[in-house]
């Protein structure tokens, strides 16, 4: 792996949760791998008044903590030499004055500002970087998920932040598009000439795509109830997988080509208002339950949660794309937190043979099916029939699979791993342009309104479960399965 070039890496956010146990924690697996120099600087910058001491301990614990067995006191000293703190309060003139000093002459270095904190701080920040001419032509800015909470909002940050840095500077980071699977989605798709003539109506007879976590809220309760599974999940991370799966091939790997292709994607979503909201969509908010056998309490009852919250933990979503290639074939998209367990999936099913010779097994549904693995297994593997040993055509499923971890074996990269190193080599290819986002909150902000409108509670389901039975309904009403009721 190459060498990255000296950068200056300023974390807002840097004593908060991801930081703490995504972040850093890649910068210092990076260093591992040989790809960070010496002369490179991270610099930890929140509200809190630390020392350098006591920042690099809560860093170390974080890392001891979040690196499973990959710790070790010789790397943590190079990567320790790196790492710096600076109390900066966004709003707080003197302290931009004091970061000022810590960056002074090393202007010509890869400079950039990652926003770890929360959206409504993002604008604040950059309008103070600008101020103190802390943004070099150098200089990149990363602006986490969700950006803003609706349209409005989201157009008004980019409005702030754009006076500070220029498009081509801005990274909307989106870390699901950093995973291993997803890019080698691209890969399969535009690497190989078998899938593309199935890639589209007549061929597939649906998708789906289901992102569930078996933890709760865990400590992030006052964000998640203000966001909730549509804003948090599906704005960003469901609706780029979905862009990539349905997305025409590019003409070029430039990043703006591929930025259009995603763009005509969410440009030709059906939308989904009012009524048509409220029949393709579902809510969920568990309730108490069991996780691989430990009790775990519900929603309501986590702390800093209100009693009466109706904030959704999971959604589903039949979603149709108005487009030549995919009109009437339905996307089936589901998210949620307290599912039966952590697992994320891409299943495309194709349509079933038009004439069956052979005897086959007794099944309603196709038996052709992609099933791309995002986590926890990375791997592909495509469902066929084969013919069953011994005498007689008699026809049985088959597995043809590909896991990466055995394939290539290797250490391989996490998402925020591959997205930092994009980031400080300046490739935008994986990042969103602020048209994409625009496009995805217009879709977006109709849903919640109907919601609004209806006033109807989320349907409870048990933590511990696949999510309310409504989500089963969703998708069987229309003669088809979640992969897990198979
Ligand atoms: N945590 C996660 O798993 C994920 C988070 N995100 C996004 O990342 C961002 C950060 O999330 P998370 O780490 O969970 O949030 P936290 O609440 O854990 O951390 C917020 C950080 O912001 C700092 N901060 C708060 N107020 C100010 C201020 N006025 N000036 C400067 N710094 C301030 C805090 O510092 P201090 O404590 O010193 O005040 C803290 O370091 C959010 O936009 C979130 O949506 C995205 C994907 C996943
Ligand atoms: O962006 C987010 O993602 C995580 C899930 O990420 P994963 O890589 O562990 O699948 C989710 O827990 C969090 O609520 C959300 O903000």
């Amino acid at each position: 792996m190459q060498t990255l070039p000296t950068f200056d890496l300023v974390l807002f956010g840097g004593t908060g949760d991801l930081a703490m146990r995504k972040l850093l924690p890649a910068l210092y697996r990076r260093t591992c791998a040989g790809q960070v120099c010496a002369d490179t600087r991270i610099i930890g910058a929140a509200r809190s008044d630390l020392s350098r001491e006591q920042y690099l301990a809560q860093v170390k614990s974080n890392c001891e903590a979040h690196l499973d067995g990959e710790f070790n006191e010789r790397m943590w000293e190079s990567f320790a030499r790196c790492v710096d703190y600076c109390k900066v309060d966004a709003g707080e003139d003197l302290d931009y004055a004091a970061l000022s000093r810590l960056l002074e002459g090393r202007e010509d270095h890869v400079r950039i500002f990652f926003m770890s904190t929360a959206p409504n701080l993002f604008a604040l920040i950059c309008e103070g970087l600008a101020r103190h001419s802390l943004v070099t032509s150098a200089s990149r800015v990363v602006l986490e998920k969700p950006l803003g909470e609706d349209l409005v909002s989201s157009r008004q940050i980019n409005e702030r932040v754009g006076t500070a840095f220029r498009e081509p500077q801005i990274f909307r980071i989106d870390h699901y598009l950093g995973k291993e699977t997803v890019q080698n989605l691209l890969a399969l798709r535009f690497g190989n000439m078998l899938f593309e003539p199935l890639w589209r109506r007549g061929r597939v007879r649906h998708v789906q795509i289901t992102l569930a976590e078996d933890v709760g809220v865990e400590r992030r309760a006052q964000f998640y109830d203000q966001t909730g599974a549509l804003r948090d999940m599906v704005q960003n991370h469901l609706l780029q997988l979905l862009c990539i799966i349905a997305m025409e091939p590019p003409a070029t790997a430039n990043p703006d080509a591929m930025r259009d292709e995603k763009l005509k994607v969410l440009h030709a979503l059906r939308p989904l208002a009012g009524n048509d909201a409220r029949n393709n969509t579902v809510r969920g908010q568990y309730k108490a339950g069991a996780i691989a056998g430990q009790p775990v309490i519900g929603y309501l009852d986590e702390k800093d949660v209100p009693p009466n919250s109706v904030t959704e933990t999971f959604v589903a979503l039949k979603v149709e794309i108005d487009s030549w290639r995919w009109a009437g074939v339905p996307f089936y998209l589901r998210t949620g937190k307290r599912l039966q367990e952590k697992q994320s999936e891409i299943v495309v099913t194709f349509e079933d043979v038009p004439h069956a010779l052979y005897e086959r097994p007794e099944q309603l549904h196709s038996l052709n099916r992609l099933v791309i693995q995002l986590q926890p297994e990375e791997g592909i593997t495509l469902n066929v029939l084969a013919k069953s040993p011994g005498e007689g055509m008699r026809l049985r499923p088959a597995e043809l699979s590909l896991d990466f971890a055995e394939y290539f074996n290797g250490q391989r990269l996490d998402g925020y791993e591959r997205l930092l190193t994009d980031i400080i080599n300046g490739n935008l290819t994986l990042f969103m342009r602020r048209d994409e986002l625009d496009a995805a909150w217009a879709w977006i902000d109709p849903i919640r309104e109907a919601w609004q409108q209806y006033e109807e509670r989320p349907k409870a389901y048990i933590a511990g479960t696949w999510g309310p039975a409504a989500a089963s309904s969703l998708i069987v009403r229309d003669g088809f399965v979640w992969r897990n009721e198979l």
